[in-house]
């Protein structure tokens, strides 16, 4: 827009000056229309300017100091130019009407985007909204400013949804910042003065510790804003809140903190938000970069040059692996023919389950047949396990549980019979929740067959099962729920006599602690195993390299074979692995875990950790857990721990 600038081009104090924005304007070229919205220190409208729609900003001016604060807030938006930043057109400096007009960003707030719409951004979008913001910020901080209230509600959309940072309201020359603070606490006895009451609760939660110890704002608190900011976007979670409210609506006293409380936890105990999750798309390296950011060391927080530039490296990193994406041909599901279990679990199943902490122990009714897997002939000799099984569940960091599980000794009634298993889900708990109610059942009904072809078509069947259930449930639905493709791992350990199978698909694992040493029972099946990933390909699924690691495209699963998932079949597969191992008096126990356990924590540090408890098997599962969490394991775990000799409680087996 070429705006006639008239000469001189000062505002009335002649404290503001700018070659390209005009200063005054005649009454004649603007209109005010609607507010847009109404901010704590100002109203904000639609507004036409010469002709063409345009934001006007019209702060709230009741004290002297209110009309210097203008004047500095002026002066500092005349010297800011940068694609990131949003453009102030004009402003008009003259009583009785103070006005600054803004270009119109016609998508709204980030703040609108994600909890009003709730819109969840692709990692490309993430990547490339931070990465803007990132360099506007870093152009402000080279230009000597700081922000002081980078968060979503501040970052304004235009239809491409390329963020603006807006709202310079706090913003502050570095070398003022000193008497600013100064001026501020003595005033209120609060970091930023009116701004803290009015706007504290909302505002509180972008805020590093240092302001909330009523410190130096510095440009590192910034960072911190902008490092929750970063998670907020992937998460789509207010901070410290579960709720997707109205973004106004909620507010610190909502989430059963008060104000006072939280501010403690984030100061004194380093309470953060829920960081994003690895899963699907979203890169380790961004996570880590998030909580380098909302560090509670300032100094220790990266400047925005270094964020700049991981971020930048990130934003390479996702081309080159888009590019890189391998084209294979896609092959039409062979075995379609799924067998019929209907109607039976229907009622059962929650379908868009998020998962609630489940440990189920079921107890099958007697039923004649799994004798014929224990040895017919009576061998004395055979060495008899004695097991004791205990289990420990947790959705850890997670909103959402989605592991599940069941303990079943002495399976219908059968002194030697053992069954144990866990189901880990994703895209949703149903597929784990069905699994744990099905299995069961489909070993019991396969007892003809050997135990580990059992176990195998067990698996095989209670995918197709519940596949089928999915589909009628579709139907049922219509279309509203195509998109949902539930899948879970699962891993079955079947002790009879002295003999353990144990079945796997997926990235759960089993051990077994023998003379003091670890013996794995099982193998992953992940995409960065090379065998799993020809497998995948020769039975025409595709992988890919997405963000971090080898995937099952199109849905970026990183486990190459598990029950559901059914836009993935067959190339994910249902079949399990087996291993059988006979059991002597070396062997201990037996741990079995999903991989929140594992990521974490490995197979010998699993032994010492139990070698260290109390020998109560739900007491070992329950450290073991504990014990993940708190080395920072981001997913639900699940833990069972069987004892396969005898131990008393009170004793230590080493
Ligand atoms: N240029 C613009 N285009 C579109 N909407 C805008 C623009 N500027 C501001 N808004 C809207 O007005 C709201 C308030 O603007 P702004 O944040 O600048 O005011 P404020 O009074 O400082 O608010 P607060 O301090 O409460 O965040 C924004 O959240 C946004 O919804
Ligand atoms: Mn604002
Ligand atoms: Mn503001």
């Amino acid at each position: 827009m070429v705006m006639e600038i008239v000469e001189p081009n000062t505002c009335i104090r002649g404290c503001c000056t700018s070659e390209s924005i005009p200063l005054h304007l005649s009454p004649s070229s603007f209109t005010l229309r609607s507010p847009i919205a109404r901010g704590s220190e100002s109203v904000v409208y639609e507004a036409i300017l010469d002709g063409r729609r345009v934001a006007a900003k019209k702060p709230v001016l009741s004290t002297s100091d209110d009309l210097d604060k203008f004047h500095r807030h002026l002066q500092l938006l005349c010297n800011l130019d940068h694609p990131g930043l949003a453009k102030l057109l004009a402003a008009h400096a003259k009583p009785p009407n103070y006005m600054f007009f803004f270009e119109l960003y016609e998508s709204g707030t980030l703040a609108e985007k994600l909890h009003v719409e709730e819109w969840s951004p692709s990692i490309d979008q993430v990547l490339m909204i931070t990465l803007q913001l990132a360099k506007a910020l870093q152009n402000l901080h080279n230009n000597g400013i700081v922000h002081r209230d980078v968060k979503p509600a501040n970052v304004l959309l235009d239809e491409k949804l390329s963020p603006y940072l807006a709202d310079f309201g706090l913003a502050e020359y570095k070398k003022d910042l000193r008497e600013v603070n100064l001026h501020n606490w003595r005033s209120s006895g609060k970091p930023t003065g009116g701004f803290y009451k009015k706007n504290m609760v909302g505002t509180l939660i972008y805020m590093a510790p240092e302001i909330l110890r009523k410190e130096m704002f510095t440009e590192k608190s910034d960072i911190y804003s902008f490092g929750i900011l970063i998670n907020e976007l992937l998460t789509g979670v207010v901070p410290y809140t579960d709720l997707r409210a109205e973004a106004q609506a909620h507010t610190v006293l909502e989430m059963n903190y008060t104000e006072q409380q939280l501010t403690a936890a984030i100061v004194s105990s380093g309470l953060r938000p829920a960081l994003a999750e690895t899963g699907f798309h979203v890169p380790k390296s961004l996570l880590s970069l998030i909580q380098k950011c909302w560090g509670a060391d300032p100094s220790k927080r990266p400047s925005l040059d270094n964020v700049v530039l991981e971020l930048e490296s990130l934003w390479e990193q996702e081309r080159e692996k888009q590019q890189g994406q391998t084209n294979s041909i896609s092959r039409s599901d062979k075995d379609g023919e799924a067998i019929k279990i209907t109607g039976e679990y229907r009622d059962d199943i929650n379908w868009s389950s998020q998962g609630q902490c489940l440990s189920k122990k079921l107890f099958l009714s007697t039923v004649p047949g799994l004798k014929m897997w224990s040895s017919s002939t009576d061998d004395s000799s055979r060495y008899v396990t004695r097991v004791s099984c205990g289990s420990f569940a947790t959705c850890g960091r997670r909103e959402s549980m989605e592991d599940t599980h069941f303990l079943m000794p002495h399976m219908c009634n059968e002194e030697n019979i053992h069954l144990f298993a866990i189901f880990d889900g994703h895209r949703g708990a149903a597929a784990a929740e069905f699994s744990a109610q099905v299995l069961p059942g489909l070993i019991q009904s396969l007892s003809s067959t050997s135990t580990g072809e059992a176990l195998s078509q067990a698996f095989i069947r209670t995918d197709l099962a519940f596949r089928h259930e999915l589909d009628s449930h579709r139907q049922s639905k219509r279309v509203s729920q195509k998109d949902l493709h539930p899948g879970c791992t699962a891993i079955a350990s079947l002790l009879v006599d002295n003999k353990l199978f144990v079945a796997n698909v997926g990235d759960s694992r089993a051990i077994l602690c023998r003379a003091g040493h670890s013996f794995a029972l099982s193998k992953a099946h992940l995409a960065t195993c090379i065998e799993e990933r020809n497998r995948v390909i020769r039975e025409g699924g595709r992988i890919e390299w997405l963000v971090d690691t080898w995937r099952v495209s199109p849905a970026g699963l990183q486990v190459t074979r598990s029950i559901g998932d059914d836009d993935l079949k067959p190339a994910v597969t249902a079949e399990p692995e087996i291993s059988e191992t006979i059991l002597s008096a070396d062997d201990e126990f037996l741990v079995m875990a999903s991989d929140g356990l594992w990521d974490v924590v490995n197979d010998e540090e699993v032994i010492g950790i139990i070698r260290d408890t109390v020998k109560e098997p739900s007491m070992c599962s329950k450290r073991l857990a504990t014990e993940a969490a708190e080395r920072g394991s981001g997913d639900n775990i699940t833990v069972i721990v069987v004892f396969l000799r005898l131990v008393s409680t009170a004793e230590r087996i080493y």
